[in-house]
C-alpha cells in the first residue's frame, strides 16, 4: 500500500489552512486515543499517524470524525476503496465490537449513523459529494472516501456512464457467422460476447479458466479488423496485461488462436499479438505514480484490449481510462471470481456484480438475437441495469471435461459449497489429490514436494536451452497461501534449497547456483523489469553466471546477478504472485493455522492456476472454513452501477 496516498494530502491541506506550522499546534490535543486500536491491530501505525497529523492541523475537537477517518485509512489499507458508516455501526472491524464503537462515538455525542454524517460533514477536512473540493476525506451519502480514491473512483464511473448512452457500432453479422460456423443446441455465449463487444465501445468478457476467453477475443479482434479493412481503414489495436507473465501469455495465446481463424491471412496479419504490460502501455516512469500517457496525452489507439483484469486496482483503472482516446474502444478481459488486485479495489468483481443472473436489457438482448441468431429472449431482464449491457459471461470450459476434478473443485469452491469440496477431494479423480500436512512431518514433506522439480533439475544438469528450461520450470508450481510460519513461502522455499542442497542438486544456497529460480519483488527501471518477472540462473556461453528473463516477446534477456536489487527465491511462490500464470501442476499449501487470508477466492485462484493436476495441502478444518468465508471489499462502484 502506498501511504503516501494519505499523507500526501497533507501537503495541499497544509497550504489551505494558512501555513500553521506543527509547533504552533502542538498544544492541539490529540482528540481520541487511537492507541488502544492500534494495539488491537485494527489500526496501523500509518493510520494514527495520518489522523494525528490532521488533528494537528484542524484543531477540530472531533472524535467521532477522527474514528471514521482513522479507519478509512485502515480500510484503504485492507483493499477497500471507503468505509460505510452504516456498515461500520453495526460491524465496526475485527477487533473492535459494535458496541465499543457505538459507546464511543455516544460520549462524543453520536446516537446514530445519520448523527455521524452530519458531524463529518461541518468538518474542514471532509468534502461532500455534492460539491467535491480537495479536502482529506469525501463523504458521499454514508461513504467515506479517503479524497485520491473518491476521485479515482468518480473517473471509473463517469467513464463508465459515458458509454452507456453511446449509440450501437454496426456489427457485420455475415463475418460473425463466418467465425463462429456451427450452431450449438445451447447459447453460443462466446459468439454473442463477439456480438456485445463489438457494438459497443466498452465491454467486458469474464469467464473461468479454459472458458475461451483468449479465442473468442481473438475472433472479436478479427471482426473489428475485418470490418475496418471492409471500409479502407487501418485499425489501431494494442493488447495489455497488468503483469509481465500476463502479457507474455495473452501474446502466446493470441498468436495461437490466431491460426485457427477462417478469415484471410491479410486479416490475421493485422491482428497483432504482441502485448505489454500496463505500465509499459501508459509509459510508466517506474517510481513515480504518474504516467506518460493521461487524458492530455492519450494512447494513440483505436482498440485496447486488457486481459487478467481481476489484478487491476482502482487506481491503475482510472488511469487507464484516463489516457483512452474518446473514440476508441476498451475491452476488458478476466475471471471475475479470482482473488481480486493486491492494491485497493475489485473492480472486475464490482462491474460484474450481476452478471450471473442479470443478464440484458429486452431491447439489448432482442438486437444481439438478431446479430447472432441466438435465442436471446429468455435473457432479457426489464430490471437490468446499464452495465449488464456491457457484460457477457463465458460459461463453458473446453480444458475440464465432466470427467475433471479440477474443473469439480473450482466450481464447488467457487460456489462456496465446503462439502462439495470435501466430496471433491475425496473422490477418485486422476488429477485432483488432498494431504493433509501433520506436525512434525516438514521433512518429508518437503521431499514429497520437491519432487515435482526433479525434471527441472535433469534440464539443469543437460544445460538445455534457457528457453526450453523456462519452459521445464513453468510446468509445476507450488503455492502457498501465506507469507510467514510453516508452510508460509519463505520457510518453504528456504526449506526446499536446504533440501536441493543435500540433495547435491545446489552446491552452496547462499550464493548463485545455476538451476536458482528467482522472482523480482519491485519495478526495476533501469532494468525494465517488473514486479513479479521471473529469473532462472545458468551461465552464459563464456560460463558466467547469468539470470535470465523471458521478455514480452519470448526472447530472453541475461543479467549479471549483481544487478538484481529486490528479488525472492520462487520454488514457491503465493497464490498472489501467481494470477496471471497457469502450470501443469500445481501443489498448493495452506498453513497450518486459520489465516483471515484463507478464502474461497483464494483457494480458487490457486486451484484454477493447474492445468492438469492439483494437490491441495491442507486440514478439511481449513478447507471448509475457506470455502466459507469470502472477500468483500466495499467501493460506491456496485450501488452506483447495480442499483
Ligand atoms: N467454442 C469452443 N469449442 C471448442 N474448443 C474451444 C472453444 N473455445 C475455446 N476452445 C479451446 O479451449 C481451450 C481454452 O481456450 P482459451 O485459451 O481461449 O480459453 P481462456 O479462457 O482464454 O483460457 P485461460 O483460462 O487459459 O485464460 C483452447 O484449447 C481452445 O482452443
Amino acid at each position: 500500500m502506498d501511504f503516501s496516498n494519505q499523507l500526501g494530502l497533507l501537503g495541499s491541506l497544509d497550504e489551505k489552512l494558512n501555513e500553521k506550522t506543527l509547533e504552533e499546534n502542538s498544544s492541539a490535543t490529540t482528540p481520541f486515543s487511537l492507541s488502544a486500536w492500534q494495539a488491537k491491530d485494527v489500526l496501523r501505525a500509518i493510520d494514527c499517524q495520518w489522523i494525528e497529523q490532521l488533528a494537528q492541523h484542524a484543531k477540530e475537537d472531533n472524535p467521532a470524525l477522527y474514528m471514521a477517518g482513522a479507519l478509512c485509512s485502515a480500510y484503504l489499507g485492507a483493499g477497500h476503496i471507503c468505509i460505510d458508516l452504516t456498515i461500520l455501526w453495526q460491524r465496526p472491524a475485527e477487533g473492535i465490537a459494535a458496541e465499543e464503537l457505538q459507546t464511543k462515538l455516544k460520549h462524543s455525542g453520536v446516537n446514530s449513523v445519520s448523527a455521524w454524517c452530519d458531524v463529518l460533514r461541518s468538518s474542514s477536512l471532509v468534502s461532500s459529494a455534492e460539491s467535491v473540493v480537495e479536502r482529506p476525506m469525501v463523504l458521499a451519502g454514508t461513504r467515506l472516501y479517503l479524497y485520491r480514491y473518491y476521485h479515482y473512483e468518480q473517473q471509473v464511473l463517469n467513464y463508465l456512464k459515458g458509454q452507456f448512452d453511446v449509440a450501437p457500432f454496426a456489427v457485420d453479422a455475415g463475418l460473425l457467422a463466418t467465425l463462429f460456423p456451427k450452431k450449438a443446441d445451447a447459447v453460443d455465449w462466446q459468439k454473442v460476447a463477439v456480438a456485445n463487444a463489438a457494438s459497443l465501445p466498452f465491454s467486458v468478457i469474464s469467464g473461468g479458466p479454459g472458458t475461451g476467453k483468449t479465442t473468442t477475443v481473438t475472433k472479436l479482434l478479427a471482426l473489428l479488423v475485418a470490418q475496418s479493412m471492409a471500409e479502407g481503414k487501418v485499425l489501431r489495436i494494442e493488447l495489455a496485461a497488468p503483469t509481465g507473465k500476463a502479457a507474455a501469455r495473452l501474446t502466446e495465446s493470441i498468436s495461437k488462436a490466431k491460426a485457427d481463424l477462417p478469415l484471410s491471412d491479410e486479416v490475421k496479419l493485422a491482428i497483432p499479438e504482441q502485448a505489454s504490460t500496463l505500465h509499459r502501455l501508459l509509459g510508466s516512469d517506474f517510481g513515480r505514480s504518474r504516467f506518460k500517457h493521461n487524458k492530455n496525452n492519450p494512447l494513440h489507439l483505436d482498440v485496447l484490449l486488457v486481459d487478467e483484469v481481476s489484478m487491476v486496482d482502482l487506481p491503475m483503472m482510472a488511469k487507464l481510462i484516463d489516457a483512452m482516446p474518446p473514440h476508441a474502444r476498451l475491452i476488458l478481459l478476466g475471471d471475475k471470481d479470482q482473488l481480486a488486485s493486491v492494491e485497493a479495489g475489485s473492480v472486475l468483481g464490482d462491474l460484474s456484480y450481476g452478471i450471473e443472473n442479470v443478464y440484458f436489457q429486452p431491447e439489448w438482448a432482442a438486437h444481439l438475437g438478431r446479430l447472432t441468431g441466438e435465442n436471446l429472449v429468455p435473457f432479457g431482464n426489464s430490471s437490468a441495469p446499464a452495465i449488464s449491457r456491457a457484460l457477457t459471461l463465458l460459461r463453458t470450459s473446453y480444458r475440464f471435461d465432466a470427467n475433471s476434478g479440477i474443473g469439480h473443485l473450482a466450481k464447488a469452491m467457487n460456489a462456496g459449497d465446503d462439502q462439495g469440496v470435501l466430496r471433491c477431494l475425496q473422490s477418485d479423480y486422476a488429477d485432483v489429490a488432498w494431504r493433509v500436512p501433520e506436525e512434525g512431518q516438514t521433512k518429508a514433506d518437503i521431499a514429497t514436494l520437491a519432487k515435482g522439480y526433479d525434471d527441472y533439475w535433469d534440464a539443469v544438469r543437460q544445460k538445455l536451452d534457457i528457453a526450453e528450461l523456462y519452459a521445464v520450470f513453468s510446468r509445476y508450481q507450488i503455492l502457498t497461501a501465506v507469507r510467514q510460519g510453516e508452510f508460509g513461502v519463505e520457510k518453504v522455499n528456504a526449506q526446499l534449497e536446504h533440501y536441493f542442497y543435500q540433495r547435491g542438486r545446489v552446491k552452496d544456497p547462499h550464493v548463485w547456483y545455476p538451476g536458482k529460480a528467482v522472482m523480482l519483488t519491485r519495478n526495476d527501471a533501469a532494468l525494465g523489469l517488473f514486479n513479479g518477472d521471473i529469473g532462472l540462473c545458468m551461465p552464459d556461453e563464456f560460463q558466467r553466471l547469468r539470470v535470465w528473463f523471458m521478455q514480452p516477446d519470448g526472447s530472453f534477456t541475461g543479467l549479471l546477478p549483481s544487478r538484481l536489487s529486490e528479488f525472492e527465491v520462487v520454488f514457491a511462490m503465493t497464490v498472489h504472485k501467481s494470477q496471471g500464470s497457469e502450470f501443469d501442476r500445481v501443489a498448493l499449501l495452506l498453513p497450518m493455522t486459520p489465516s483471515p487470508v484463507l478464502t474461497k477466492e483464494l483457494l480458487y485462484t490457486g486451484i484454477t492456476r493447474a492445468k492438469k493436476s492439483f494437490t491441495l495441502w491442507g486440514s478439511s478444518r481449513l478447507i471448509r472454513s475457506a470455502a466459507s468465508t469470502r472477500i468483500q471489499r466495499y467501493s460506491g462502484l456496485i450501488s452506483e452501477l447495480w442499483y
